[in-house]
């Protein structure tokens, strides 16, 4: 009765005689807290609702009428509607309303409704929690913030543009490749290049890595790299010469990831305590190679460490396992392959969400392409993952490894310490030899894993339903108000788009008793998810002038809606 009441005291008068006796005073307070509940699928016609009938679930001062064996009458703008009762539904889905003589503008549908189950929507409203004080609205419309960040991020690079005047020498296209954008500051003097370019027949993004001036032919070992698909290693999908830079350059063609972020910069640059790169061409130096050239480390920076261990800016522990579990995921895949990844610092691993990932696999291959003995590589590789997770784990770069490894046997554990010493040493080891050092700390990375899966996948699913809701949404704004159809400039008010209009009324626009727009979104859900289905619940829609009430099902509404659709999609298709 008061969905659509603009002042507190309507005249009781104004309603049809079959409710004038209702004992409104009696009847539950109108608002209550609506708690969301599962959605129970319902077939055609049980009169099974779908909401239980608590004072928790109603929607305001909407008061189920008693429902008696007689027809129920509406009268809606001079015509009566006649509504047959529950035992006038017939089960093999047929319904009759006739209109008395009047002349009413709406043409009284005879409807077949199949008998097949209506789909099943599950969760109904479960991410609609009702409107609260506390709650913010936004939060019951949107996805959890930090996927929302997350993503929007992603969207950021995803549709980044380049900016021709600040770099005007770039190429328009290379081969199949065009709008490229650099993924680092350009250097004159590098001999690496990366970009992010764009196919030009299937749209897709990729990152491009530029080897300049490169003679050689392109080595056999690619064809392996390009075979190896791996979450934790970024795909290579095909290398070629170009001269479109004015040189032989040798492209090779990556997966893009957008907003991934090195872990040199996420973890060590950020900690403002590893820079240890070359002002003059931006290359890392790594500090505990045996080059004698290499810059070597400082007393400061090692003191600059120690007070990072008193401040705590250290890695917690978990964050180096899940490293550690991904990057021996990915070097296992990779020498199981029979190849080695050779260049593995904190520059070439990337990091986006939780993933890691290595990048430019099989670059290494084409710089130093004579290396041939691939065994030595391996030990390499996890020599190279030792110091990788000693940087991490000072989160610097340019510390002795003896400081280095005092810090990890004071600040982490010994298992620890215990798995770095093992990858420095230079007894011969392969990935399986560290499994059972990173032992039950596995299956932590993989319940995490699973968590997050669990976490993506509930937001899936809300997601569908939202789709799906927009989708009806959609339908609903085509149709209700629209100022003419095929010269009609009543279509919308009359005939089935007049119910749809009332309920659109009666999901958007109810107030409370006193007069307040009542905003529940678990009551917007639960309406459009039983129109989507076609239930057989049934509705009241209170006209506006308040003078009468029309009782009606979802699965009529649905049908209404479908046709008045249907009339819209047939009057946009222009005749042949
Ligand atoms: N497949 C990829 N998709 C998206 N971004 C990537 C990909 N691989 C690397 N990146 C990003 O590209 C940027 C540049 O990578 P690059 O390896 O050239 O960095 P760098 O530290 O300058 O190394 P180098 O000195 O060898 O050029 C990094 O920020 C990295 O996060």
């Amino acid at each position: 009765m008061t969905y659509m009441r603009h002042n507190m005291n309507p005249p009781m008068a104004s309603l049809t005689t079959q409710f004038s006796n209702m004992n409104i005073e009696a009847s539950p307070p109108p608002v209550r807290k609506v708690y969301p509940r599962e959605y129970v699928p319902m077939t055609y016609y049980t009169q099974v609702p779908i909401m239980p009938e608590s004072p928790q679930s109603s929607p305001p001062a909407v008061i189920p009428p008693p429902l008696t064996p007689q027809v129920h009458l509406a009268n809606v703008g001079g015509t009566t509607y006649f509504y047959p009762t529950n035992d006038s539904l017939n089960t093999s889905g047929g319904m009759k309303a006739s209109t008395s003589q009047g002349g009413g503008d709406r043409a009284v549908p005879t409807m077949q409704y199949p008998t097949s189950c209506p789909p099943m929507y599950t969760s109904t409203p479960t991410h609609m929690p009702s409107t609260s004080k506390h709650a913010g609205l936004a939060t019951m419309f949107y996805m959890p913030e930090q996927i929302r960040n997350e993503m929007y991020q992603r969207n950021e690079y995803m549709y980044m543009q380049p900016n021709p005047q600040q770099y005007p020498d770039l190429p328009d296209n290379i081969e199949m490749y065009s709008v490229l954008i650099p993924l680092e500051n350009l250097s004159p003097h590098s001999i690496t290049t990366s970009y992010r370019a764009t196919h030009r027949q299937n749209g897709d993004h990729y990152a491009l890595r530029r080897l300049h001036t490169y003679g050689t032919v392109p080595s056999k070992r690619f064809e392996a790299w390009k075979q190896i698909d791996h979450p934790n290693i970024i795909r290579l999908h095909e290398c070629f010469i170009t001269k479109t830079f004015g040189d032989h350059s040798m492209i090779l063609v990556y997966d893009y990831h957008p907003a991934a972020v090195t872990l040199m910069n996420k973890y060590i640059v950020a900690n403002g305590a590893g820079n240890n790169l070359d002002g003059s061409n931006g290359s890392y130096h790594d500090p505990f190679s045996s080059d004698p050239d290499a810059p070597r480390p400082y007393t400061h920076q090692k003191n600059a460490m120690l007070r990072a261990v008193a401040c705590g800016a250290l890695l917690p522990e978990p964050v180096l396992w899940n490293i550690i579990v991904q990057l021996t995921a990915g070097l296992r895949a990779i020498h199981a392959a029979g190849l080695a990844c050779r260049t593995l610092d904190a520059t070439k691993v990337v990091i986006t969400g939780c993933r890691i990932r290595i990048a430019w696999c099989g670059v290494a291959d084409a710089l130093h392409a004579n290396e041939i003995d691939n065994e030595k590589a391996k030990q390499d590789d996890l020599t190279a993952l030792g110091r990788l997770i000693l940087s991490l784990a000072c989160r610097t770069i340019q510390c002795d490894i003896a400081t280095s490894v005092e810090l990890v046997t004071r600040s982490y554990s010994q298992d620890l310490k215990n798995l770095i010493v093992c990858l420095l040493s230079v007894q011969h080891k392969t990935v399986s030899d560290l499994m059972p050092m990173i032992g039950a700390r596995f299956y932590t990375q993989v319940e995490a894993f699973e968590r997050r899966a669990d976490l993506f996948e509930n937001q899936l699913a809300q997601e569908l339903d939202n789709g799906r809701l927009l989708r009806l949404l959609l339908k609903m704004s085509f149709i209700n108000e629209r100022p003419e159809m095929n010269m009609d400039l009543k279509w919308s008010e009359t005939g089935d788009r007049y119910l749809l209009k009332l309920f659109r009324d009666y999901v958007f626009h109810s107030v409370t008793p006193e007069g307040r727009p009542w905003l529940d979104l678990a009551h917007v859900g639960y309406c459009l998810n039983n129109l989507d289905s076609g239930t057989n619940t049934q509705v009241q829609l209170l006209t506006r002038d308040e003078r009468s009430l029309l009782l009606v099902t979802f699965a009529e509404l649905k049908h209404c809606l479908e046709q008045a659709f249907e009339e819209l999609t047939q009057a946009a298709t222009p005749s042949p």
